[in-house]
């Protein structure tokens, strides 16, 4: 297919004026792009865009409760504001710097990086927390990167974080739930701890709305100027200057199917263009799945084609195979990583040149009215479209490919995207606020509010599982045990009910699975024997049972991949599930939850997942002859999903894991349950009243 391509015509984005009383410093400066081989990592840092703003970030740092700082891609602020701040003795007397990031795979680059660049081991005086994993140490750690997720989770045991004395939160334009609660939670803080200095860093953040939700208050407002207390306005800091250029290509025509267009651009770029590895941005693992198979494919019988490295990067990868697209690219080859949005901030990919967008992204998207939440498809924001461009140009000039029309970026792609608390079921989130003792979370302090009847729905829901009590407080122990897991609440839910129905081991599998986007390899071009291989191990119960047959079949396979390959079912994924499986049984084990098999009694295993998913109970339409199902709760109309096993099958019951959105909302992950279960372990949800006309 024969693709024609238009180079960009938009200019460099600065800031505009910063009026309103805010502190704006701004010089222009570019950096030089003349050529590569620099002769020292000191060199190469001092040529960094940010290098020369050292002065005043520290200055401003040291004079305001909060700096805005925004500076294009690649302009240094992640790697090098935390070591301007330790380099002035912000990390003296044990305190920390910590720097956080919405992504697990951007902290471990970026702290492997630091670590790099000052000259010491990863894991003392840099470290880095995600979850399951801490490589720090408290004795020695002073620059700290770590998600945001877990400084949420910090909270727990130090509400006021007092170890830190900054803290940088990075990327805070991609505004995930945990971003958005960490805002709200340090801005209560620092009036609490006045020594305390946020740094809030992005290069595609709105800069002036995030400078209007830190205002302090008129209270804190009479102190400045009294004390030594930091100035309470907030100030913004612009990084002019850019690293290499970047020229951005547009296509003349839409398409509509990106997979193959982005294959296609792949290909040319590969017959035409210079040496230099590619980064492509696709939604999920189903299409880098069948992108990578289609490259492997044009590779077998074409000489020049198979010079193609081509790696899959999403999160349902093993760490092993996640870490390959680090390794250098061997001479004579193209290294083509081809990724989710987990690429898109923050890393620095050392050989890539050219970054291919598709333009989309899977996104969540709720409605509290149905109670139904789904990952869906869509078009991504102009600020996710800036950081993809960003991930070239960071080492040498780069191209970026963009799937689509300049018209439609200009005209319609909107500037942000909605912030994930403002289109996602709640129930995570609010539990942890719970946890952390906000009591009135409709009265929190949210950088952007989410609507009323959404926090509702999750008190509701948080309540049904046992999790609160009447007072909308934490229940003792489950209410306290759920909020320590670390997995969205009916996950864990399900792991306390199979410690006391002794299904533990099966359980740990399940939730393992449910952890990551899919076991099953992709089936683009193959859909009737994948189907085949499915049939080899689909139980009649359904998806969770079936998990435990492929779980079974691969141990005693020896974990092999070619077992895998056989089979259809993803190799890596399968390695990541041991991982999470071992994780999991270790918190297990903290709680004090006993790890019993029950032999296979698909009764227990059942039984404990619908005492975490009862809110996702689904019934047959009594005459549907097309296998519609309505959930019980919202009577919204579900079909299965034709990747599960009761596709066609259609049993009267069952409970979902997830929903997917395409033409219909279909059910992923199913399993059939016998309706007199969910009064058992959800009285509240489900009053005998409502479910006992319903037939059996
Ligand atoms: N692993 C690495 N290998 C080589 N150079 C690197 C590496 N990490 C960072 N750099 C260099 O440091 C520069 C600054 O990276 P840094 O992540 O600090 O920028 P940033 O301003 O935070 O970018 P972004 O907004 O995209 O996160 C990169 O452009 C690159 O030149």
């Amino acid at each position: 297919m024969a693709q024609f391509w238009k180079p960009g015509t938009e200019k460099p984005r600065l800031l505009d004026d910063g009026e309103g009383g805010v502190l704006f410093f701004s010089s222009s400066y570019s950096s030089s792009s003349s050529g590569f081989g620099f002769s020292s990592t000191e060199k190469q840092r001092q040529r960094l865009p940010v290098y020369k703003y050292r002065t005043a970030i520290l200055y401003l740092v040291e004079t305001h409760a909060t700096t805005i700082i925004v500076g294009e891609t690649g302009s240094g602020k992640t790697t090098q504001i935390p070591q301007f701040l330790k380099e002035a003795g912000w990390a003296d007397g044990g305190r920390v710097i910590a720097c956080t990031q919405p992504r697990r795979l951007a902290v471990q680059a970026v702290a492997s990086r630091v670590a790099e660049e000052m000259g010491v081991k990863l894991g003392e005086e840099v470290g880095y927390t995600i979850r399951f994993e801490d490589l720090t140490n408290p004795d020695v750690t002073r620059v700290k990167f770590l998600t945001d997720g877990v400084l949420l989770r910090e909270m727990m045991d130090d509400p006021l974080l007092t170890k830190y004395s900054v803290i940088m939160v990075d990327e805070a334009h991609e505004r995930s739930i945990s971003t958005d609660m960490l805002l709200g939670l340090l801005k209560k803080i620092q009036r609490r701890r006045p020594d305390l200095r946020l740094i809030i860093s992005s290069a595609t953040i709105e800069a002036k709305s995030m400078s209007t939700f830190f205002q302090m208050s008129k209270r804190r407002r009479g102190l400045e100027g009294e004390t030594l207390e930091p100035k309470v306005e907030p100030a913004i800091l612009s990084v002019e200057g850019r690293g290499f250029n970047v020229q951005i290509f547009y296509l003349e025509e839409p398409v509509s199917d990106y997979v193959q267009s982005a294959v296609s651009t792949v290909l040319s770029i590969h017959e035409q263009e210079p040496p230099g590895d590619i980064l492509v941005f696709l939604t999920g693992q189903d299409d880098i799945d069948a992108a990578v198979q289609l490259l492997i494919e044009e590779g077998q019988n074409d000489r020049k084609k198979s010079e193609l490295i081509v790696l899959p990067l999403y999160s349902g990868l093993s760490r092993a195979e996640q870490d390959l697209i680090f390794s250098p690219t061997p001479r004579g080859k193209r290294k083509v990583v081809i990724s989710t949005n987990i690429a898109e901030t923050s890393l620095t990919l050392e050989g890539i040149v050219y970054v291919i967008d598709s333009g989309f992204s899977k996104q969540r998207f709720y409605n509290p009215i149905t109670d139904i939440e789904s990952l869906i498809v869509a078009p991504i924001s102009k600020a996710s479209a800036r950081q993809r461009t960003g991930r070239a140009g960071r080492i040498r000039p780069g191209k970026c490919y963009r799937l689509y029309t300049e018209e439609y970026f200009i005209n319609e792609m909107p500037a942000e995207g909605i912030p994930e608390m403002q289109r996602s079921n709640l129930v995570t989130c609010v539990i942890q606020l719970k946890a952390l003792g906000i009591d009135n979370i409709l009265g929190f302090d949210w950088p952007s509010p989410p609507s009323p009847e959404v926090m509702v729905r999750a008190l509701e829901v948080l309540y049904s599982l046992g999790v609160l009590d009447d007072d909308a407080k934490l229940t003792s122990p489950i209410g306290f045990q759920v909020a320590e897991i670390p997995l969205e609440p009916m996950i864990s839910k399900m792991i306390l009910a199979s410690g006391e129905l002794g299904c533990s081991e099966e359980i740990m599998t399940i939730a393992a699975v449910l952890s990551i986007q899919s076991i099953w390899a992709s089936s683009r071009g193959a859909q009737k024997e994948l189907d085949e291989a499915r049939l080899r191990f689909a139980a009649a119960e359904g998806d969770h049972v079936t998990f435990l047959n492929v779980y079974k079949g691969f141990l005693q396979s020896n974990k092999s991949s070619q077992w895998c390959h056989k089979n259809f079912i993803n190799y890596q994924a399968m390695k990541k599930v041991m991982e999470v499986r071992e994780q999991l049984r270790r918190i297990a084990q903290r709680l004090g939850i006993i790890m019993k098999s029950c032999e296979r009694d698909t009764t227990a295993i059942r039984k404990a997942v619908t005492a975490g998913f009862f809110a996702n109970a689904c019934q047959i339409e009594a005459y549907s002859h097309n296998g519609m199902y309505k959930t019980v709760r919202g009577s919204q109309e579900v079909y299965i999903h034709p990747s599960s096993v009761l596709f066609r099958v259609n049993p009267k019951w069952v409970v979902y894991h997830s929903l997917v959105s395409t033409d219909r909302q279909y059910m992923r992950n199913v399993v059939t349950i016998d309706p007199g279960w969910l009064t058992e372990v959800a009285p509240h949800f489900y009053q005998q009243r409502q479910l006992s006309h319903m037939p059996h």
